[in-house]
């Protein structure tokens, strides 16, 4: 078989310090993943996206294809990133002496509810913690929970759907009611152009949270992916929709470095094939 393509995405690390190699920082992710990919025809191409502004908030991507077989098929892939997990419905995800399983965390905490279509293989640990994987057609998801106060994390990832048959926004809302988080990123990659995606092209508006930050960037075969930030507001009630606060911000001027480390300062190495994605 032959390597169709390949991305490589991650947010900034919680604890950077604590990451093994190759993780210790991009730069050194990328000279792997070139090891086994930077032959394709496109060669490796890297990115950090997000604001300058906005500290340890970026987005990491790394994406090699062969360009012979694009176009592309039509294809959306949402990747959510939470922290600060509401206490309630974190509890959720804690193994209970009543024999509280996976199943019942996947109901309880509303994951069947997110695209009720997928068949679910979930799984809890101990004594908490929770992963699952969804399959429904082509379509792929995955979850991952840390409960634990202090360091709540979970991840949500969805791929391989029919863009047209869901909604983003009232998709992205289907996950945040699970777990009510304080932050969240949420990053959109879609190929096979803008107009067909209907609402994948534009910003989530999603009520008590306000958009901190939005980068666009295009990438190889007609792709683009959009990185967007958002925190809770403390008073719900007067929190605009996050639409309102997410009208372009004064485009970035962006500075280059050699090397991207984990200390988020930021951006890229343009002749290696890194590209810093432009705020908007
Ligand atoms: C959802 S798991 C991370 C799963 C990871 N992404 C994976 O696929 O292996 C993380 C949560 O499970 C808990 N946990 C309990 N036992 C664990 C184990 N043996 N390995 C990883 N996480 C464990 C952690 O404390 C944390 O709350």
């Amino acid at each position: 078989m032959t390597v169709f393509s390949v991305k490589y995405s991650r947010g900034s690390f919680i604890f950077p310090s604590a990451q093994p190699a190759p993780h210790r920082s991009f730069t050194e992710e990328v000279t792997v993943l070139n090891g086994f990919f930077g032959k394709l025809a496109t060669g490796g191409r890297a990115y950090v996206m997000g604001d300058p502004m906005v500290p340890n908030r970026k987005w990491h991507v790394y994406f090699a294809s062969n360009e012979s077989i694009f176009p592309p098929p039509r294809m959306v892939t949402l990747e959510m990133c939470m922290t600060g997990l509401n206490s309630e419905s974190a509890s959720v995800f804690f193994k209970k002496d009543d024999g509280h399983n996976a199943k019942q965390m996947t109901k309880l905490s509303g994951i069947s509810d997110i695209l009720p279509e997928m068949e679910i293989c979930d799984f809890e640990f101990d004594p908490c913690g929770y992963s699952m994987n969804g399959i429904h057609g082509q379509a792929l998801s995955t979850i991952h929970v840390t409960p634990e106060d202090g360091f709540s994390y979970a991840s949500y990832e969805v791929m391989g759907f029919n863009p047209g048959a869901v909604e983003y926004n009232a998709l992205v809302e289907r996950v945040l009611r699970c777990f009510k988080p304080a932050e969240f990123s949420v990053a959109i990659t879609v190929f096979g152009g803008h107009k067909w995606a209907d609402s994948w092209g534009r910003s989530a508006a999603v009520d008590g949270y306000a958009s901190r930050s939005h980068v666009e960037q295009e990438i190889p075969g007609g792709g683009f992916m959009m990185y967007q930030c958002y925190s809770s507001c403390p008073n719900y009630y007067s929190c605009p929709k996050a639409v309102k606060v997410a009208a372009p911000l004064p485009k970035q001027i962006m500075h280059c470095w050699e090397e991207v480390e984990e200390s988020e300062m930021c951006c890229a190495v343009e002749k290696k094939g890194f590209t810093f994605g432009e705020a908007r």
